[in-house]
């Protein structure tokens, strides 16, 4: 899938993405990542890209002319590639929207920066998203978010075949369980026995019982939203019991 990056930061773009899980699938081919510069698009001699808003105001805004230059070479690049403008002012992403994502052949990010961009620019966008009601100081991080999260629904991009599938959020809607690992006590608190009894089932059970039950506590509007099983029901019923004693 090959993911292509509006930013006057290039390398804050191609810096993160090189580590990790993110930098392997890249080094595999799994993903490309291609960024686009707006100065190189720029029609003055000193690359400027930004410039005072008409009506007054502070700080400055992105101008549309490299911006809309450096979309249309990216579309030439990354053909059908949907370009997404990340800022507060978009639709707020949700996993689902980021498993939709990942069946794009690819994705066009704008990265804004300044106090934004001219609006002008969004008759070249597809749709606006936000990564979640707070303000940044450039779209670079809520393109990396974004890129991170649908590069990680990509078939064989984790190593573990279904660590992505298993993702709390991803396939069943609830928070995730909690997690141990070596060593077995910490201070005084022990790792919970089901997990050292080798009893698969029982530990599966007791991995949803607790994600049902930190939903519930902590995301009831998550909850709210799922239909629950009989099953799930009684285990969630036992959690609050225990919960209750
Ligand atoms: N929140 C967000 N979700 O997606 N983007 C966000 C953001 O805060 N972006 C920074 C602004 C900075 C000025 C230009 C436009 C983007």
């Amino acid at each position: 899938m090959r993911f292509d990056v509006i930013t006057i930061f290039p390398e804050l773009i191609h810096g993160y993405l090189r580590e990790g899980v993110l930098g392997r699938a890249q080094a595999r081919g799994l993903i490309q990542i291609h960024a686009w510069n707006p100065r190189d698009f720029s029609d003055n001699a000193y690359r400027r890209v930004d410039d005072r808003p008409f009506g007054g105001g502070p700080g400055m805004l992105m101008m549309a002319p490299p911006l809309l230059a450096a979309i249309a070479a990216a579309r030439e690049a990354n053909p059908g590639a949907p370009v997404i403008y990340l800022s507060p002012q978009g639709q707020r992403l949700q996993q689902g929207a980021v498993q939709g994502f990942a069946g794009a052949d690819g994705l066009i990010l704008l990265a804004g920066r300044y106090e934004g961009i001219d609006e002008r620019v969004l008759a070249a966008v597809d749709a606006e998203w936000s990564i979640g009601d707070y303000v940044l100081a450039g779209g670079e991080l809520p393109a990396l978010v974004l890129i991170e999260a649908v590069a990680r629904q990509l078939p064989g991009l984790l190593g573990h075949a279904d660590s992505a599938a298993e993702d709390s959020f991803a396939d069943n809607g609830l928070l995730d369980c909690p997690h141990f690992t070596r060593p077995e006590v910490v201070g005084d608190v022990r790792v919970p026995e089901v997990l050292l009894s080798g009893d698969h089932a029982r530990i599966r059970s007791w991995r949803l019982q607790q994600s049902l039950g930190r939903t519930a506590e902590r995301r009831p509007d998550l909850l709210a939203q799922r239909v629950l099983s009989a099953r799930e029901q009684k285990l969630l019923d036992d959690y609050r019991r225990q919960d209750g004693e």
